[in-house]
Formats: structure tokens, C-alpha cells, sequence
């Protein structure tokens, strides 16, 4: 899969229950428009949305599931049972959040990365994190590739995004480890994503900004209220 999706778009096709779009069907029709554009990839929440986007396109998929726990703040494929759910479902390759963050049940990253290596050995994963350590630590684990999926959304990184200062996260990311590195989060325009890989960037995942009406209809209608149409703020913070 990481051959299949060197240096191109990953599109990611999500929509929470709260979202407008929330339904397989929706889903597995968002990624085909996807394949039609040109998409290598695609990121996808939930076996259900998996299974139909399946049905849909050719690409390969990335497979989350997003569940919540009382007793963390790990809400991307937290535990053994939602990795389950997407083997079965036939994700090529499955994101995980990779933070150092406390897992449900008092569970730590490499006691969790151990128990999925023991139960599925084959499985390639993609480390979600915010942070270079977080990034290298994956890569000693032995995650086949990191993504900077959640820079911004942990404690740590609040109010971080990873396009700040010409991508500098990312750019000191591909310097620190050897496993290829992904951009995601936040990519809002095709000249970000383009500039994602001449920085060395593995591939991009985008969502978003294709694939949530709510957030684009928003982005246009703010920018027409606002006093300063040049300024853009959206684009060049
Ligand atoms: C932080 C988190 O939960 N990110 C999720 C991870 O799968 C998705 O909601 C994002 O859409 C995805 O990462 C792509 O990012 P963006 O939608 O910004 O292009």
C-alpha cells in the first residue's frame, strides 16, 4: 500500500454521526468522486463506511475507527477490538493514535502495539501523532509509517497547525525519522499538499477540505463577511 500511494492524494471520507453526510452510503459515493479525481488513497472511519467504500473504488483504504472512552482521550482506534473490526473489514492498513497518551484501560502505546503485532503480524499501521518524539517513538516501536494527523489536537500541540511556518513540523519530521511521513491535518489547498511534497512528505491525506461540505460552505461564507478578502487568514497563518 505505501508504494500504491507514494507522492499522491489519500482522500479521507468521514462524517461523525453529528455531520450532515453521515451514512455508508454517502461515504462509499464521496470516495468514488474521489478515485474520479484522482485520489490514490483512501482514509475512512468505521468498518461499516469501510466495507461500502469498498464496493465503490479499486484504492486501497486506511481504516480508523473513531470511538470514544471515559477513561481516555484516545478516540482513533484506541483498542484491540476496533482493530479487529477493521481487519476483518479488510483495511490494507490501519491508523492508530500514537501519542504517549494514556489508552483505555490504563493501556500504554507499546503494550497496545505489541498485543496488535502478536494478533495480526501482517497488519501494516500508521502511527497518528502531534509531535516529533511521538513520531520517532513510533517509528522504534515498528510502525510502518507516521502521520501528522493530530498535531493541534493534543494538549501538547493546542493551537499548533502543522502548516505553521512553512510546514516546519513536518519539514523536521522527515529529517528525524527514516519510515516515510504523511501529511494530514489541516491541508487546505492543492499548493499545500503540493508543498507537502516537495518538503519529502510520503503522500497527503486531505478530508475536509474535500469531503466536508460544512467546513468549505463555512470557510466561504466567513471569508465574504470578513473586512479583508486579500488577507485570507485561513490559508497563510
Ligand atoms: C484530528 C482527527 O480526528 N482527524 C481525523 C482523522 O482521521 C479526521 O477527522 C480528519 O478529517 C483527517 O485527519 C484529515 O484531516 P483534515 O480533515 O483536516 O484534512
Amino acid at each position: 500500500m505505501l508504494e500504491k500511494i507514494h507522492k499522491g492524494l489519500v482522500v479521507s471520507c468521514q462524517a461523525l454521526e453529528n455531520e450532515p453526510l453521515h451514512s455508508p452510503f454517502i461515504m462509499g459515493r464521496m470516495a468514488l468522486a474521489a478515485e474520479h479525481g484522482g485520489a490514490v488513497g483512501i482514509r475512512a472511519n468505521t468498518a461499516a463506511d469501510l466495507y461500502e467504500i469498498k464496493r465503490n473504488v479499486k484504492l486501497p483504504v486506511i481504516g480508523i475507527v473513531k470511538q470514544d472512552y471515559s477513561d481516555s482521550k484516545v478516540y482513533i482506534t484506541p483498542t484491540i477490538k476496533e482493530v479487529e473490526e477493521l481487519v476483518f473489514a479488510g483495511a490494507e492498513m490501519i491508523a492508530t493514535d500514537a501519542t504517549k497518551r494514556k489508552r483505555p484501560g490504563e493501556n500504554d502505546l507499546q503494550t497496545f502495539f505489541t498485543e496488535v503485532k502478536q494478533k495480526f503480524p501482517q497488519q501494516l499501521l500508521m502511527a497518528d501523532i502531534a509531535t516529533v518524539g511521538e513520531a520517532f517513538f513510533a517509528q522504534e516501536l515498528g510502525f510502518d509509517c507516521v502521520s501528522t494527523t493530530l498535531v493541534g489536537y493534543t494538549v501538547e500541540t493546542a493551537g499548533q497547525k502543522v502548516y505553521d511556518h512553512d510546514f516546519q513540523l513536518l519539514k523536521e519530521m522527515i529529517a528525524n525519522v527514516n519510515i516515510p511521513v504523511v501529511a494530514e491535518g489541516n491541508i487546505l489547498t492543492p499548493e499545500m499538499a503540493k508543498r507537502c511534497l516537495e518538503l519529502g512528505a510520503h503522500a497527503v491525506v486531505v478530508g475536509g477540505a474535500i469531503t466536508r461540505p460544512q467546513t468549505i460552505t463555512r470557510r466561504f461564507a466567513e471569508t465574504m463577511k470578513g473586512p479583508d478578502p486579500q488577507s485570507m487568514t485561513w490559508i497563510c497563518k
